[in-house]
């Protein structure tokens, strides 16, 4: 009698496991953007777009302040500088605690950092420079220009790992990455972020943090990146995405479907450990 107890209670166990635990392979093996919460903000304009957007910075950085004393944010070059303008001006400028700012950058070409072409100096130009001194300056990590591309690179990533040491940086329980409170990320008109390319290799890194490309497809082509893993664990991510030529690539991105030529893009890959949120203006969101 409990020999036959035991053995019912033994197979209703592995009747259970035998349905759960493919269901959590099904988990792992989804697509991480089904994971993260989306969110889609469609603006009439780019303006609007920036409205939205400084706004929602200004509130991540007073909520992370006020729960840990710091800020983290990543940022993109291109376009996305121009629409952070609205940070800089009233009523954000003088109310943001910039001092308490960690800024970073996704992806940099690696050029000197006064080279127009460099994202470090784009920040500087659009950004940085126009922030209320006093109070000081957020803390600034810019790549070490003076580097050929795989060692700035893997300075980059050795200076990301000082800083999850000293516990500046939190660590994500689920990948080990540095967790940034916020990432900020462009999109390109092939599908690519940071300088993930569609045909590049540098997109299926698993294990660096930070990685190299000496042929972007974009120039300049040399250029170091974080990988997916380091932009995948970010607490928040925002895709700040505008102008006509995005249309087709922001279809594919959230109307489902695979890119040009059958692969996949980029874009399709980003996902927050907390939520994503697309800005997207009218002409971005026109093939939706
Ligand atoms: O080369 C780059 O391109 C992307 C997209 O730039 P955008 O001007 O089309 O918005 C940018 O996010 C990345 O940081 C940059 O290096």
């Amino acid at each position: 009698m409990a020999a036959n107890i035991f053995f019912a209670f033994r197979r209703a166990i592995f009747t259970i496991a035998k349905l759960i635990l493919p269901l959590g392979g099904l988990y792992m093996l989804m697509p991480s953007k089904s994971r993260a919460k989306t969110n889609i903000l469609k603006f009439k304009s780019e303006d609007q777009v920036a409205a939205a957007l400084a706004k929602y910075v200004a509130d991540l950085s007073v909520k992370n302040i006020k729960e840990k004393g710091s800020f983290s944010v990543v940022l993109s070059g291109g376009s996305l500088i121009h629409t952070l303008r609205k940070l800089v001006e009233d009523p954000y400028k003088n109310d943001v605690e910039w001092s308490k700012w960690l800024i970073f950058w996704v992806d940099e070409r690696v050029v000197p950092l006064d080279d127009p072409e460099s994202n470090f100096k784009q920040a500087m130009d659009g950004l940085i420079s126009k922030l209320p001194v006093p109070p000081p300056p957020p803390n600034i990590y810019a790549i070490n220009d003076k580097k050929s591309p795989k060692d700035a690179a893997e300075d980059y990533e050795a200076r990301l790992k000082n800083l999850v040491q000293t516990k500046t940086i939190p660590v994500s329980k689920a990948s080990g990455c540095p967790k940034f409170d916020l990432m900020l990320l462009g999109m390109g008109p092939d599908g690519h972020v940071a300088s993930l390319f569609p045909s590049r290799p540098q997109r299926k890194e698993k294990k660096k943090w930070v990685t190299f490309i000496t042929d972007s497809p974009k120039p300049p082509p040399p250029r170091i990146t974080f990988t997916f893993p380091v932009i995948n664990s970010a607490s928040e991510i925002a895709m700040v995405v505008t102008g006509p030529e995005v249309a087709d690539a922001v279809k594919v991105a959230l109307g489902g479907g695979r890119g040009w030529g059958g692969s996949t893009l980029p874009c399709t890959e980003v996902s927050a450990e907390g939520e994503l949120t697309w800005f997207l203006d009218k002409d971005a969101a026109s093939k939706l």
